[in-house]
């Protein structure tokens, strides 16, 4: 496949911060078209940081890296940003509390925190069907402080979808929701990635069982290197997680081929 054909390459990529600290340590990954990846990894394992510099927000100390065909030195990173959904704890709080659902994700079109310009009425539309597609038609009219978290991660992920981005990053978007809510959001999740001009999905988690049959492709990042990668069924075994964890675990398995990992 040509270079400009992967959606993300790391070639021997590392960072390291101030203070000679590696945080990732030649990193060697590629994501082609249609494939969904998640990326697992403890507390501190670098999660944040490899997604830092796939948005630019971080530069390679190393290596060469390139996102959706640009590579990094050579292009315009603004530029990039708009093409990457991005659906984060940081984003969730620089909404405002009395900002309403529709306008959160008519907002996305123009990745701003809030609306700054004159909206037609179709763009309105828009944003009111892409919420309902999520399956937030219910918070049509609700405001961002009286929602849920679930509700929250709905209507921002709704946003991130406005701008019609080739990639959507996910990062830890179950983090702070009950059991339930947790498989609602996981739901919509699999429903936005079963439709036909779905972007391709990024997902960061710590916990396996959240690993969704559509994340068919996983990275296991261990203390800021690739402990393994590839099909999630062929990663997710005892001996492998015991070898990722360094402790003894026990596999607990649920529908849809998900897993549930608990200590031993
Ligand atoms: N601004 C910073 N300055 C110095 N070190 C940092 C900074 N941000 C992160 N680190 C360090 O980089 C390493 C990786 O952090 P990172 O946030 O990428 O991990 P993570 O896998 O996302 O963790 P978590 O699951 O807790 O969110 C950690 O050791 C962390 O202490």
């Amino acid at each position: 496949m040509k270079e400009e054909s992967y959606l993300i390459k790391f070639e021997d990529v590392s960072f390291i911060r101030e203070g000679h600290n590696t945080i990732l340590d030649s990193i060697n990954w590629q994501v082609a078209p249609k494939e969904n990846w998640a990326i697992l990894g403890l507390n501190g394992s670098g999660k944040t940081t490899l997604l830092q510099l796939i948005t630019g927000y971080l530069w390679p100390t190393k290596g060469n890296l390139t996102v959706l065909g640009e590579r990094f030195g050579q292009t315009s990173i603004p530029d990039l940003r708009k093409q990457i959904g991005w659906v984060s704890s940081a984003l969730s709080y620089q909404m405002k509390g009395h900002f309403l659902a529709e306008d959160i994700v008519l907002s996305g079109k123009f990745a701003t925190i809030g609306i700054h310009q004159i909206v037609s009425l179709e763009e309105q539309a828009e944003a009111r069907e892409l919420l309902t597609a999520c399956g937030g038609s219910q918070l049509i009219g609700k405001t961002f402080d009286v929602m849920s978290q679930g509700q929250r991660q709905i209507t921002l992920i709704a946003r991130a979808l406005m701008a019609k981005p080739p990639l959507l990053i996910l990062d830890e978007p179950c983090n702070g929701l009950d059991l339930f809510a947790r498989e609602q959001l996981l739901e919509r999740i699999h429903s936005i990635a079963n439709t036909p001009d779905a972007p391709n999905l990024l997902f960061v988690t710590h916990y396996t069982e959240e690993l969704l049959p559509c994340f068919d492709n996983l990275i296991l990042l261990k203390e800021g290197k690739i402990f393994d990668q590839g099909k999630t069924t062929d990663l997710l075994t005892k001996t492998q997680l015991e070898r990722f964890y360094d402790k003894p675990v026990k596999l607990i398995p649920m529908a849809d081929n998900r897993v549930t990992v608990v200590p031993n």
